[in-house]
């Protein structure tokens, strides 16, 4: 399958063009044959893109754009199997993930839909300032025009969603630049959004590199939003290279999740074992670092790894498989050398540690020191650091001591507790009896510190989306 930059409606996949290939991160097949996208090409995709947003999009009744979401989310639901096919092999995410994955790309799509048809604005009253009486004031949103989105590996599907169905909600328009390493089920869901009705030239895809194509959409004159998602270092040059667009930036973490001592050892043993290893922690908001009340330490960490053994390591595209490969093996390498200089340095290995190509053992350690790259950086892999702790005060004082801010799960049954703590962790979300991993696609989402910048969730990239318009009248009568 050779598939190309979709740009109004066209594909460009000719055969002279520089080809790249897609490859199953765990049996190494190809998959698909990508033509790649030249900065020509991406410069027509923004010129569709802006022309279609002036000539049509911008006058799109709310109504329409409801109803183009809405077919899109019942067209996912009967290509359910082949999207969730799609990320078994592109990502290698294991079957379980893959179809939770599609069903939460539904729901965005349900949530676009209805919001579609919501976005408000409000009266503001004007005799309130002694300048005068007599004058009414309103505030509308109006969409911002070509809205470039550019995605990461790891969520395909329902992280390129949380910005295209936004964008059409609001009545943007896209160039959209998924990433080069899993891009079919980017192209599928063009395809998906032309068969919900949508017209041509609104959703623009571009299939290239970071370098060709990434960069000059950042820089172009004619887009006037960035919505990122991905690395830290990537995210901080398109902060520097975007000019004066908007720019909505969701990257990295290092997430905490802490245990008190009367938390449920057992549920958070469940929860957090999923909560470090699901995709091979090749999520942003994974449980990377652990910390555990001194006195339910040693029972944690012996239940932690029973629960942890049990994983079962394989085919991603088995129904029983829980850990499936890494993307690719430089990243199981990369994560292997982490774990080796960990434990070089006084780190104990409690389970896993080996590296086999891209399958890399769900890996607990313990005895690890602040330093350390693997609780001190993102590890995006399948390594979680178990700690224990004293005091409330010390446990929040260790887990804000981060370059990172994005989630934190906090386990306590004494609400007090749970609400002072979560009120003192510096991140964009705090979960109390929930681990960080967890996210629902409807509440704001987005960190601080250099997790990020803006808010996405579908009701808060909408607002990101448009910009407020200010329209005030002057009454006849007196001041
Ligand atoms: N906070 C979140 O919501 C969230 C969600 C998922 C992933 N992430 C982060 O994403 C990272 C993993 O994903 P990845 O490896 O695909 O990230 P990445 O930063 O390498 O790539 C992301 C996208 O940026 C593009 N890109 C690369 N260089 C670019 C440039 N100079 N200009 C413009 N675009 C460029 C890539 O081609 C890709 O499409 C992790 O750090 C993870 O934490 C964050
Ligand atoms: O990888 C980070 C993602 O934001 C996690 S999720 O898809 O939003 O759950």
């Amino acid at each position: 399958m050779r598939i190309g930059s979709i740009i109004n409606g066209q594909e460009r996949n000719e055969d002279d063009r520089e080809s790249l290939a897609v490859l199953n991160p765990y049996n190494h097949e190809e998959i698909g044959m990508l033509a790649l996208a030249t900065q020509d090409d991406l410069n027509d995709a923004v010129e569709s893109a802006f022309r279609t947003y002036h000539d049509s999009m911008k006058g799109m009744s709310a109504h329409q754009r409801g109803e183009i979401l809405r077919n899109a989310a019942d067209l996912l639901v009967e290509q359910k199997d082949e999207f969730t096919s799609i990320l078994v092999q592109e990502a290698g995410k294991p079957l379980k993930y893959s179809k939770g994955e599609v069903d939460r790309a539904i729901q965005v799509l349900r949530f676009a839909s209805e919001l579609a048809k919501n976005i408000y604005g409000e009266l503001i009253p004007m005799d309130a300032a002694p300048r005068g009486q007599n004058r009414m004031g309103m505030v509308t949103r109006k969409p911002l025009g070509v809205v470039g989105a550019i995605t990461p590996f790891n969520f395909p599907l329902n992280l390129s969603l949380h910005k295209l169905a936004p964008a059409i909600a609001a009545g943007n328009t896209i160039v959209f630049k998924p990433a080069e390493k899993t891009p079919i089920s980017a192209y599928k869901l063009v395809k998906l959004f032309e068969q919900a009705g949508l017209p041509n030239g609104v959703l623009n895809l571009v299939i290239g590199t970071g370098k060709e194509v990434g960069e000059p959409l950042v820089q172009h004159d004619k887009v006037n939003k960035i919505t990122f998602t991905g690395s830290v270092p990537v995210g901080k040059n398109i902060r520097a290279s975007a000019g004066l667009k908007k720019v909505t930036l969701e990257l990295g973490s290092n997430s905490p999740n802490i245990l008190f001592e009367d938390a449920n050892v057992e549920d958070a043993v469940e929860k957090l074992t999923t909560g470090a290893f699901a995709f091979s922690g090749q999520v942003c908001i994974s449980a990377q670092r652990i910390y555990v009340h001194q006195t339910i330490y040693e029972d944690f960490l012996k239940k932690y790894k029973e629960s942890t053994n049990k994983l079962t390591i394989g085919d991603p595209a088995s129904e029983e498989t829980d850990i499936g490969p890494m993307i690719n093996e430089d990243e199981a390498k990369r994560a292997k050398e982490w774990i080796d200089d960990a434990v070089e340095n006084g780190a104990t290995l409690q389970s896993g540690g080996e590296r086999s190509g891209t399958i890399l053992e769900p890996t607990i350690l313990t005895d690890v020191k602040k330093n350390m790259k693997v609780i001190a950086q993102e590890v995006f892999a399948p390594i979680v650091s178990v700690m224990p702790f004293e005091t409330e005060e010390e446990v929040v004082k260790r887990s804000n001591d981060s370059i990172y801010g994005l989630q934190a799960g906090v386990f306590t049954k004494d609400i007090d507790r749970a609400f002072r703590v979560a009120n003192q962790l510096e991140m964009g979300g705090v979960w109390i009896n929930e681990i960080s991993t967890y996210r629902q696609d409807n509440h704001p989402y987005g960190g601080v510190k250099q997790s990020g910048l803006g808010k996405e969730g579908v009701k808060y990239a909408i607002d990101d989306m448009t910009e407020m318009k200010f329209i005030g009248v002057k009454l006849q009568g007196k001041e």
